[in-house]
């Protein structure tokens, strides 16, 4: 591996941002399926060393991810997708884990359960809620392609393939939200969904913009999604392209399948869109958020 970047274990992770389904009509014109990565870095002398647990919420089959920089004194950690009925949950694995939680970031704005950045915000007041700026939503901090989250020495990066040259690190860590199920992937009949769109931020092998895409990532990726029905906790980009029932079809198949899936509205959609706009908090509070 070239250059003083790779004389660590090194990590990167997807992160994808925003979700396709969340975007209106506004933001439908301008959107660009993408993702962000999150990835190692370090500009001490020492390996880094990620803390990382799956976590998973039963009611809405939601996983939320913590993450931490162990090496940093402060070790401090993220959660991606925490939900509000696990909020106590994860926080008690915080403290017991000895971490400073910085961030409660959310991939999109779910449509089945209420996130926990809200509550947690409020039992943690340093915490920043993070979404991304397509989404529309209120947070703290908004993302957008090239932004980068440090925790610690560990920092959230959206990937630019023009730097792909350097190579893969060892292990890829692709955290899909809803686009990519294991065996499956997300709906696309509510909230400015797109089956053409998802279908595109997964296949697409665009490189010449700074945009980037999960079957372009290595075949040996792990990935963590923000759901799963079925039993599964982590699949690969190899073992999804070739067998994701959905995905791996052509495309004009899989607007098929799509339209056909007739599924019933998620139970909780009408309380949780409202609330995740504002990030799990209440509107009177939003100011807040
Ligand atoms: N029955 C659940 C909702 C299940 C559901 O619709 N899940 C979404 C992701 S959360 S909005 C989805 O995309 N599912 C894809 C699939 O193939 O199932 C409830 O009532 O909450």
């Amino acid at each position: 591996m070239p250059g003083g970047f790779f004389n660590f274990i090194q990590y990167k992770m997807m992160l994808r941002f925003p979700s396709y389904r969340l975007l209106d009509a506004t933001f439908i014109q301008s959107f660009k399926p993408q993702l962000a990565s999150l990835m190692t870095s370090s500009c001490a002398n020492h390996s880094l060393k990620l803390i990382f647990r799956q976590l998973f919420e039963k009611e809405s089959s939601t996983y939320t991810y913590l993450l931490a920089d162990a090496l940093h004194p402060q070790k401090p950690a993220l959660l991606i997708d925490p939900v509000d009925k696990t909020a106590d949950r994860d926080l008690a694995l915080v403290k017991e884990l000895g971490l400073k939680l910085i961030y409660a970031i959310n991939t999109h704005v779910h449509a089945d359960h209420v996130t926990g950045s809200g509550l947690i915000k409020t039992k943690f007041p340093g915490v920043k809620s993070i979404i991304s700026k397509a989404s529309n939503a209120k947070a703290d901090l908004f993302v957008e392609p090239g932004d980068k989250i440090y925790f610690g020495d560990i920092f959230l990066e959206e990937m630019d393939p023009i730097n792909l040259s350097q190579g893969w690190p060892l292990l890829v860590m692709a955290f899909t939200g809803d686009t990519l199920l294991i065996r499956g992937c997300g709906r696309t009949d509510f909230q400015g969904g797109s089956s053409d769109k998802l279908y595109d931020s997964v296949h697409s092998q665009a490189r010449t913009q700074k945009l980037f895409y999960i079957f372009t990532l290595p075949k040996d990726a792990l990935v963590y999604p923000a759901h799963d029905y079925k039993g599964f906790t982590v699949s690969t980009v190899g073992e999804e392209m070739l067998y994701n029932p959905r995905l791996s079809k052509d495309k004009e198949t899989f607007k098929k399948i799509m339209q056909n899936l007739n599924l019933s509205y998620p139970k909780m959609m009408d309380v949780a869109v409202p609330a995740n706009m504002v990030c799990g908090l209440q509107e009177t509070k939003s100011e807040a958020c």
